[in-house]
């Protein structure tokens, strides 16, 4: 394998480990402002202009399209050619997965000799869920269209691990991977060749620790002797391979950040640039200076002390939301809740012909519930009492639209099925868990409806960051129940104000047969009377099919059940005693709440008992709510 031609700048660089030691790298003036619009995303200058490779330039503006880099692109790339590691943070939807594949294709492009299968994996791509994974390895498809030499490849959950193997052994470039079956590869598979690696990126690298991979993530760090040395116990020491061959480099990458980071980052990265941190934290760091686009000097860089914290604490990071992005929340109570999600869902999509919806629910349970009920449940405007037999075959879906769902409960066939057919469609509605919350991109994403309220600040910009990215528009919205308006406090710590949705312009919208006029002005969403004539149809539709009743009461109780999970402050707010049950049921269509003592509730219980057990033994996955990635 030929010698890296970068090797060279590496030499400037300090051969000794410099802990909680990091760079600021920041053009001045431009990546301190918030993205807000499209002339705000992207930079002042060109691909080649960043010193990338004349093909790949070419390939990213004749492949993809792309014309200019983004802003965080201009800051990240030639900084990662230049060798160093680098943190990037930066908001959703700025280009980060370019940021990181440009720069390593460019250095694998430039290797003389050419790269070969039998070099085996030079670059590793580790991903929190497996449809991150198949995002960056079509990416990375197309990036390498013209490079044919340079083989990209995956390997998650959910697929044939022999296939995997055998793919392994043929030897694969540039590897994403999920960390779970990338270790069970790393531990079982003795033809994965890896000794010639040299890139380690983290892609949403909070989610990924979050996710409770934290221990996985030291074990793959070890095997691969990618732990910093100070970091590595004399246990550890044998793992790694004998001889450091080539430079490494490691990536971090995330719109957000949070403590376990810091641990990650102090354990991966030596000596870091951090990109796009805000203003507030590098006010922090006493002596940074400014480096420009395309410096590759990186004596220019100061490092930078910083505390003991590298990132500051998650509990008070402020998070960049891109400002074109509308955000409002919408106060529904429990009883009214599910008929509200419908009529706002009903008139976007007859707002417009093309429009692409995302709705977030807090487990599998619910998102399959809503697919059922949304697929199944018909509707006429006429008054249901009125209706004659021959108005009843007239009855239409409520929802005219294409729907998918996506939790981690599904197989990995239909996983794959949601995520290409949503992406595919011009018009569609994808219901889904957090299972889709991180670095998808769906294109042409206009509303995001957060009908479950999110787990924290952290989760709520990610669940906002489908859409609004690259500067287009976009819009969110948050229910909240009356009790839960303190989550809007929460946010606005975080730096992220909302305001309050006009519901009743919405409801208006709907005319509710035989139903006198009433002052719409002096009407709330749970007297209003298109509200109560559209529930009592979901309760009848609901009560004469017993598999969707029998649904509905394993959703009611998953529901509860997922309402308790919340965390630290969170607990304050999401109360399951401030609720009424009696409302809860209701949006599920039920007429009465279901028994808490019935066969089914004890099933619940003891499921839960089974998680408690199991979330003591691992304390990092705490959540009961749907976090299968
Ligand atoms: N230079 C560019 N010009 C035009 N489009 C681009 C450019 N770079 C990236 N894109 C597109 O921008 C979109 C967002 O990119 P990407 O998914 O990498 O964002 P991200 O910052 O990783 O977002 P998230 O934080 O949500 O993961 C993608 O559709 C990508 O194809």
């Amino acid at each position: 394998m030929g010698v890296p031609p970068e090797t060279s700048v590496h030499k400037t660089l300090s051969p000794t480990l410099n802990q909680g030691k990091t760079t600021s790298m920041r053009e001045p003036s431009e990546c301190q402002k918030t993205p807000c619009s499209k002339s705000e995303v992207f930079a002042g200058c060109s691909f080649s202009e960043l010193g990338l490779n004349p093909a790949l330039c070419n390939q990213l503006q004749e492949r993809m399209g792309f014309e200019t880099p983004t802003r965080i692109q201009a800051q990240s790339i030639p900084t990662i050619i230049s060798g160093r590691h680098v943190l990037v943070n930066a908001a959703t939807g700025t280009g980060k997965t370019i940021a990181y594949l440009a720069p390593i294709i460019h250095s694998l492009i430039t290797y003389d000799p050419k790269v070969k299968r039998s070099d085996g994996t030079l670059a590793l791509v580790l991903v929190p869920t497996r449809e991150l994974c198949m995002q960056v390895y079509e990416i990375l498809q197309k990036l390498l269209h013209r490079f044919h030499w340079i083989v990209p490849g995956y390997i998650m959950g959910g697929e044939n691990r022999s296939k995997e193997k055998a793919r392994l052994r043929k030897g694969i470039s540039i590897l994403v991977a999920t960390p779970g079956r990338l270790l069970d590869h790393l531990k079982h598979t003795a033809s994965f060749l890896h000794n010639n690696l040299r890139w380690i990126i983290f892609d949403e690298a909070d989610m990924i620790l979050e996710l409770g991979f934290g221990k996985e993530i030291e074990e793959i760090l070890n095997i691969l002797g990618s732990r910093q040395p100070e970091f590595v116990g004399s246990d550890d020491l044998h793992m790694g391979p004998s001889v450091d061959q080539y430079p490494k480099q490691n990536l971090l990458l995330s719109a957000t950040l949070n403590d376990k980071v810091n641990h990650l980052a102090k354990i991966s990265l030596e000596n870091p640039v951090m990109i796009g941190l805000e203003d507030k934290k590098n006010k922090t760091c006493s002596d940074s200076s400014i480096t420009r686009f395309g410096d590759s000097n990186i004596d220019g860089i100061v490092n930078i002390k910083v505390p003991a914290t590298l990132l500051g604490s998650s509990l008070e990071q402020e998070y960049t939301l891109p400002s074109q992005l509308v955000q409002r929340y919408v106060k529904v109570s429990g009883g009214s809740r599910l008929v509200v999600l419908l009529s706002i869902l009903k008139s976007l999509f007859e707002r417009e012909v093309s429009q692409k919806v995302v709705v977030f629910f807090s487990t599998c349970d619910a998102v399959d519930f809503h697919y059922s009920l949304m697929n199944e449940f018909r509707w006429s405007s006429e008054s249901e009492l009125s209706l004659s037999s021959e108005e009843q075959i007239k009855k239409q879906k409520f929802i005219k639209c294409k729907i998918f769902r996506l939790h981690g409960s599904m197989e990995q066939e239909g996983r794959r099925m949601s995520f290409q057919g949503f992406s595919s469609e011009k018009s569609a509605l994808l219901l889904c868990t957090d299972v889709a919350s991180r670095g998808l991109d769906f294109p042409k994403v206009k509303y995001i409806i957060q009908y479950d309220s999110p787990g924290d600040a952290t989760e709520y910009v990610h669940r906002v960051g489908r859409t609004a990215r690259l500067g287009e528009k976009g819009e969110a919205l948050l229910f909240l129940q009356p009790v839960e308006l303190d989550y809007l406090q929460e946010l606005l710590k975080h730096g992220v104000p909302l305001k309050e949705f006009p519901l009743h312009q919405t409801l208006n919208k709907f005319v509710s047969h035989g139903i006198k006029h009433h002052n719409k002005k002096l009407l709330t969403p749970d007297t209003h009377p298109w509200v109560s004539t559209l529930q009592r149809a979901l309760e009848s539709f609901i009560s004469t099919e017993p598999k969707m009743k029998q649904l509905a009461k394993d959703t009611f109780w998953s529901w509860v059940r997922a309402y308790t999970a919340h965390r630290g402050e969170l607990k304050r707010i999401f109360m399951v005693k401030k609720l009424h049950l009696g409302h809860v049921a209701k949006s599920f269509a039920l007429k009465e709440q279901p028994s808490l003592v019935g066969k089914s509730f004890q099933l619940q219980v003891k499921k839960r008992k089974r998680d408690e057990r199991q979330n003591k033994k691992h304390p990092l996955k705490k959540r009961k709510r749907d976090t299968r990635k």
